[in-house]
């Protein structure tokens, strides 16, 4: 069964279009995550999910039901937003009850939802407290009962941590994913700019941009085999080193040369058309590794070295790009400042895009 089908969704706002032309099928007890740069239309296109937005053009289904011109509270949604919307002169309990009590629920049933909603997050023995004696966390732990309550079919949550702080986002990230593994059933759709909530939360992530989806998949198949250069450097933090090269030999194995560094055999396939052609060579930072023989991509100057116990960052210099190659190396190093490094790496985890962004490993 489909929990939610959007058939080329559009909105306009007057004569600007901002989302043109979405298709995504999600299906029952799915967590979608949308992800992309700002103003890229993630919150609209959740608005128009929840029906807070009017769809400007296309067909948006939610269990087999057209929902174009069905209110929201007939959508069989809940939405948790980033501010927590909660009513301060109102209790715990009232809070989490107030949208059942609406719907005329007996007095039975609502005590029941909200129990077992508190149960799921711990909120047990604030059920008596007002909003403003509690943490923001916990705060926001109300917003997601009060919608549990509702028993939604399709749960919505826009930016729900951003207002909180390093620890309690990490812990409430945690309650989401239990909250979800709780709610088999229950779709989830999750807007963020949290590349770790992306990464942990979804079975698949939707990266959005300018209107566009670019790519939809679970979140490693987009960390290993990004579509193209955007989602490439949009997964994964620091972003992915691109280097422009040109392609001299294709086939099963391609060999490039780097701009201003050297050629190397890479186990990408490549068109025989491609000889000749501009690419973008493309390796995170984390799989770099530091060379001692000849074999190696490149060298480089090492700039700015960041050194977080853990890993060590090197921002490399002296290479045909605007911006400096990140690597991240494991541990402590004992490099300093003005050295000339080698880098290699593993080139099964190497990444070329075409002359128009697209990757060769297809
Ligand atoms: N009421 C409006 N009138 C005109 N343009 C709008 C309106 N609301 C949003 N937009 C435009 O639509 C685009 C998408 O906005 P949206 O808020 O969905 O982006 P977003 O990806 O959620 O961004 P952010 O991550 O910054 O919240 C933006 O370019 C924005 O300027």
């Amino acid at each position: 069964m489909v929990g939610l089908k959007l058939k080329n969704i559009r909105k306009s706002y007057g004569a600007v279009d901002v989302i043109h032309g979405i298709d995504l099928d999600i299906k029952q007890g799915d967590f979608i995550v949308f992800v992309g740069p700002s103003g890229c239309g993630k919150s609209t296109l959740l608005r128009m999910i929840a029906g807070l937005e009017e769809i400007s053009g296309g067909e948006m289904y939610i269990a087999d039901r057209l929902v174009n011109d069905v209110p929201p509270s007939q959508r069989g949604i809940a939405m948790v937003f980033q501010s927590y919307a909660l009513y301060p002169h109102m209790t715990v309990y009232a809070n989490m009850a107030f949208g059942m009590r609406i719907a005329k629920e007996s007095r039975g049933e609502i005590d029941r939802r909200v129990r077992a909603a508190a149960d799921i997050l711990q909120l047990t023995k604030y059920l008596d407290r007002l909003p403003k004696a509690l943490s923001g966390g916990q705060r926001q732990r109300v917003a997601i009962g009060r919608a549990i309550c509702r028993d939604p079919k399709v749960f919505l949550f826009d930016e729900p941590l951003s207002n909180l702080d390093a620890a309690l986002r990490v812990a409430t990230r945690i309650e989401i994913a239990k909250l979800s593994e709780s709610m088999p059933d229950t779709t989830m759709i999750y807007v963020t700019h949290d590349q770790v909530e992306a990464m942990t939360l979804a079975d698949r992530i939707v990266v959005l941009s300018g209107g566009y989806i670019e790519q939809v998949g679970p979140p490693l198949e987009l960390y290993e085999r990004p579509a193209n250069l955007f989602v490439a450097q949009f997964i994964g933090s620091p972003a992915m080193n691109v280097i422009p090269a040109k392609i001299i030999d294709a086939g099963t194995d391609t060999v490039v040369e780097l701009t201003g560094g050297k050629r190397s055999r890479i186990n990408i396939a490549t068109p025989s058309r491609a000889v000749g052609k501009d690419a973008s060579f493309g390796v995170r930072p984390e799989h770099l590794e530091i060379s001692t023989s000849d074999n190696f991509l490149f060298e480089g100057t090492v700039g700015v070295i960041e050194a977080l116990g853990e890993v060590t960052l090197l921002y490399i210099q002296g290479l045909v790009t605007d911006q400096p190659i990140i690597a991240k190396i494991p541990g402590i190093l004992g490099i300093k400042r003005g050295e000339s490094v080698r880098f290699t790496a593993d080139t099964a985890k190497l990444h070329l895009f075409d002359d128009e962004g697209r990757s060769y490993r297809g």
